[in-house]
């Protein structure tokens, strides 16, 4: 077949280009019930052209649900995912994921899916733990990985992700490579370590956040490459919700409580990295912080969003590593017409790199994430809405937010349901499921008011959230369940962390029934 003199510039190593295929060739490759993993994370990075054809293929045969894979990638991957679970192509997949389609999937019991720490999740498969039914040895039967270039050794140069790539590729019978040429390529900007088993592996030598120290590409076997195949599909991110008044005074009381954290010692007047989380109110927080006064911070974290580019072109960034560089289409214009200032200034690693606990205290990490609600004692819940409606998973949150050195989460204080502009308390009395422990944060903030949680006893922690983080319609709310609760517990003897269990979720139920959290009495 004919190679576009695009894809012969950017594939370096010659054997290869006897392997180019079109998606379409490969069909035949794929049976239903292979492991298969991709590259990507947080919707950047992911394989295009071939899950595209598979899906054409299936809708067009009518292989719906007879066609399935068991799909590891290492966090979120692209649209195509939200296409291949439409079409009923997942049977199983972790750890991380976005977008409604496959959240229905999820969430209709078509998909089995497992949440694992960002960190553990790829070390794990290559351990062997999520194939450990198969009967003929292998662990991934494909690995499917985008590459902006191949160097001359045949390894692989990712685009703007590394995520689990590295551990699939050292764990996959056969390795068929996507390079996409319709974006530029991101050679010289990762810093990757290829993995070690315990008990004898290394530690990870880094003690700044720009500390290199890793290979600028994957290094793979050429003869378990069996395809490359050209993608002409730019990675494609929707653009981020505007800050608001609600996410900007969340951002102002985390300003204010750096600041105070300073003047007092405590942090060093350009902190400490930083890590930020994944959606709106993350992205929104950095924001926050680009119109303060902090200068020369650095970040070390898993995803990169647009708002970090601010803090880059205002001069109060230094450096920055993530596993992702997760941008809008206008934010990769910005970062491509200024590669030549931002290349120097980043380092994508991989996801076991970037989230790795080890790391995250070495480094004394401030990190800050969203939870779908946190309760009177800091318990906090990331993935399951009511306890059983997953959104998109755990993801590297508590990774960061066991380890680091600050722990926060920021949430608005309330938000809305179809009946009731104030529906959803983010407070809670009893989180429905716990992905974060009272053990694990710090700081708990909101657009109401900051929570310091460092050295309280649980009662203590909670008169701290209820009277400066919740909603004030929920206010007196929590606060009577928080007095009652001592009541009973003071008869009992069991006051360290009071319940009533009879009413410790009646916020959602009550949500469930009248779709609001106001609840009227607890009788
Ligand atoms: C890859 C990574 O791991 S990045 C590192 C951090 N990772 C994590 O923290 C993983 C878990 N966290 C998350 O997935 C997100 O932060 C979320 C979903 C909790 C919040 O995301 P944001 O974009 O900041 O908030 P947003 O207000 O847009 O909420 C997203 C959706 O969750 C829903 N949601 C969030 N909390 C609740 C709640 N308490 N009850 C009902 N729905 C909720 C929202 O209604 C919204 O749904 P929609 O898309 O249908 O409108």
């Amino acid at each position: 077949m004919t190679i576009s003199s695009l894809l012969k510039e950017r594939v370096r190593y010659a054997p290869y280009l006897s392997k180019v295929a079109r998606a379409e060739d490969l069909l035949p490759l794929f049976k239903n019930g292979q492991y298969i993993g991709w590259s990507g994370f947080t919707g950047v990075g992911a394989p295009k052209a071939i899950p595209q054809a598979l899906a054409n293929h299936v809708e067009a045969n009518k292989l719906q649900s007879q066609l399935q894979f068991n799909l590891f990638v290492g966090a979120s991957a692209g649209p195509e995912e939200s296409r291949w679970a439409e079409l009923d192509m997942i049977a199983r997949r972790a750890p991380h994921q976005v977008g409604k389609p496959i959240a229905r999937a999820i969430n209709e019991g078509r998909i089995q899916f497992f949440d694992k720490h960002l960190s553990m999740f790829p070390q794990d498969l290559t351990y062997g733990f999520y194939t450990r039914n198969r009967t003929d040895g292998k662990i991934l039967d494909y690995s499917i990985i985008e590459a902006t270039a191949i160097k001359e050794d045949g390894s692989i140069v990712p685009g703007p992700s590394v995520g689990g790539s590295p551990e699939f590729v050292s764990v996959s019978d056969k390795v068929i490579i996507e390079v996409n040429t319709a974006t530029p390529s991101f050679e010289g900007l990762h810093d990757i370590d290829m993995p070690e088993n315990p008990p004898y592996r290394n530690p990870y030598p880094y003690t700044s956040v720009d500390h290199k120290c890793g290979v600028d590409s994957i290094p793979v076997d050429p003869e378990r490459v069996v395809a490359i195949v050209e993608s002409t599909t730019r990675d494609l991110v929707p653009p981020n919700t505007p800050s608001d008044d609600m996410s900007r005074a969340i951002g102002r009381h985390l300003v204010e409580f750096f600041e105070n954290e300073v003047r007092h010692g405590r942090l060093p007047e350009n902190l400490h990295p930083l890590q930020s989380g994944i959606g709106n109110i993350a992205n929104a927080v950095i924001e926050g912080l680009s119109g303060a006064s902090f200068k020369n911070l650095t970040v070390w974290t898993e995803v990169l969003q647009d708002s970090f580019l601010d803090l880059f072109e205002n001069g109060s960034l230094d450096y920055a590593t993530a596993t992702s560089i997760r941008l809008t289409e206008s934010g990769f214009e910005r970062f491509f017409d200024n590669w030549d200032n931002f290349s120097k200034k980043l380092c994508l690693r991989s996801q076991v790199v970037s989230n790795n606990p080890e790391m995250i205290r070495r480094l004394g990490v401030i990190a800050m994430n969203t939870p779908v609600e946190v309760d009177i004692y800091a318990h906090a819940n990331s993935t399951n809405v009511s306890g059983s409606r997953m959104l998109n998973g755990l993801g590297g949150s508590a990774d960061f937010l066991r380890n680091a050195k600050l722990s926060i989460m920021h949430t608005p204080a309330a938000r809305p349901t179809k009946t009731d502009p104030t529906g959803i308390s983010t407070i809670v009395p009893m989180a429905s499921h716990v992905d974060q422990t009272e053990h694990d944060l710090d700081v708990v903030v909101t657009d109401q008011g900051l929570a310091d949680l460092r050295g309280l006893s649980p009662r203590e922690r909670a008169r701290e959230i209820i009277k400066n983080c919740a909603h004030p319609d929920y206010e007196p709310i929590l606060l009577d369940y928080l007095e009652r609760s001592e009541h009973y517990a003071r008869k009992n003897r069991c006051l360290h962390e009071p319940h009533m269990l009879q009413n410790a979720h009646k916020f959602h139920l009550n949500l469930a029934e009248k779709g609001t959290m106001k609840v009227d009495s607890w009788d």
